[in-house]
């Protein structure tokens, strides 16, 4: 919808906006798409078994996995019911979170997720895409799986973090002042990548940025422009996801990393993200990384919390060109369109490795 006014435009302003478009303000979507009591319980008890997994007291290795992105909720609900039972035969050595991504980071242009563009052809009906955002993460939460998203967008949270259980800041986002602030303001753990060019600094200085108190401009849950004030995120970590000079998920770098943040004072335990940059987005070597964390951690290497993994029903990746490709017809179901993913069947034996991995080191 655009906003007719009658205020004259200021001058020397907007000159390059084409148009404004009112959006549902998150009170509004929320209460069309309610949480309801148990699933608030479910998100704020997985957020703490979260913590308490980074923290290294529950013994249990945190699983981050799904799809790159959501495109089609129901092939993403598909993929949910499988690993919900994985999740539960796994659940006495594996915490499973799964990957809800809806706002995808582009190194320049590209389709920029669910929430940007639900029609995948350009339309860019946000309001659509805030509404399946917050109805997929219902769905998956109804099936007893906690959610993890990353949030690029200053204002999306307010429409959707309380049904996510784990948050992370991308790549290309750690070293953003208003993602780490952001970051400080949200109520579950949050995970900061390591930059692009692979360095670890930017990450841990987000860490630090995130657990202060900050203030901050952004909007209230009636939408309305508000000056924010936080109190801090203790629960901020480091995700390893390699860079331009190659891989950083070697036992060195784990240790480097864990010497790191432990001199800055935050959790010197990682999560290891097996695909991006440490996998060179091949999901073939995805898989191969996910083995050789999975013989360390069996080893007895503890600096590991959590590993990465995107996965979903179809090995690989597809191209998507919005207003280009027809999403009715020209798309394989179940098959990613953005990183290259694990197919589920190997999704279903990494993830049987990491609990076999995690049963011989802690018992
Ligand atoms: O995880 C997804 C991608 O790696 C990230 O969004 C960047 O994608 P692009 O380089 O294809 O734009
Ligand atoms: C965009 C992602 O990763 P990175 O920020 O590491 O590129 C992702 O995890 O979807």
């Amino acid at each position: 919808m655009s906003i007719e006014t009658n205020r004259r435009p200021v001058p020397n302003s907007n000159e390059r906006v084409s148009g404004f478009s009112e959006l549902p303000s998150p009170a509004d979507v929320v209460s069309e798409l309610p949480a309801g009591d148990e699933l608030q319980y479910r998100v704020g008890r997985a957020r703490q078994e979260i913590r308490a997994v980074l923290d290294g007291v529950d013994p249990r290795l945190l699983v981050v996995v799904g799809p790159c992105s959501i495109h089609d909720p129901a092939a993403g609900l598909d993929y949910a019911r499988r690993l919900a039972d994985a999740a539960a035969r796994h659940r006495g050595e594996l915490l499973v979170v799964m990957r809800t991504y809806f706002e995808k980071p582009r190194t320049t242009v590209g389709w920029k997720g669910l929430v940007n563009d639900p029609g995948l052809d350009g339309g860019h009906d946000i309001a659509a895409g805030l509404r399946a955002a917050r109805g997929f993460l219902r769905d998956v939460g109804k099936l007893g799986l906690p959610a993890a998203t990353e949030f690029l967008e200053p204002i999306s949270p307010q429409y959707l973090a309380d049904l996510v259980s784990w948050g992370a800041i991308g790549a290309r986002t750690t070293e953003s002042q208003i993602h780490r602030q952001l970051a400080s303001g949200l109520s579950m753990p949050v995970g900061f990548k390591n930059g692009t060019d692979g360095g670890l600094r930017v990450a841990v200085d987000a860490c630090l940025a995130a657990a202060a108190p900050q203030a901050f401009l952004g909007i209230d849950e009636d939408g309305r422009a508000s000056l924010v004030a936080t109190s801090g995120n203790p629960d901020a970590h480091l995700i390893l996801r390699g860079g331009a000079g190659g891989p950083n998920y070697s036992a060195a770098d784990v240790a480097a990393a864990g010497s790191a943040l432990a001199a800055s004072g935050v959790n010197p335990r990682v999560v290891v993200d097996a695909s991006h940059a440490n996998s060179g987005k091949s999901h073939v070597r995805q898989a191969e990384v996910l083995t050789e964390l999975a013989s360390r951690i069996a080893g007895g290497e503890r600096a590991i919390a959590g590993v990465m993994v995107e996965s979903f029903l179809v090995p690989g990746a597809q191209r998507l060109d919005p207003g280009t490709t027809d999403p009715s017809r020209d798309l394989v179901y179940g098959q990613s369109v953005t990183d290259a993913c694990l197919g589920w069947e190997a999704t279903e034996v990494a993830l049987a490795a990491l609990a076999a991995a995690v049963r011989a080191d802690r018992g």
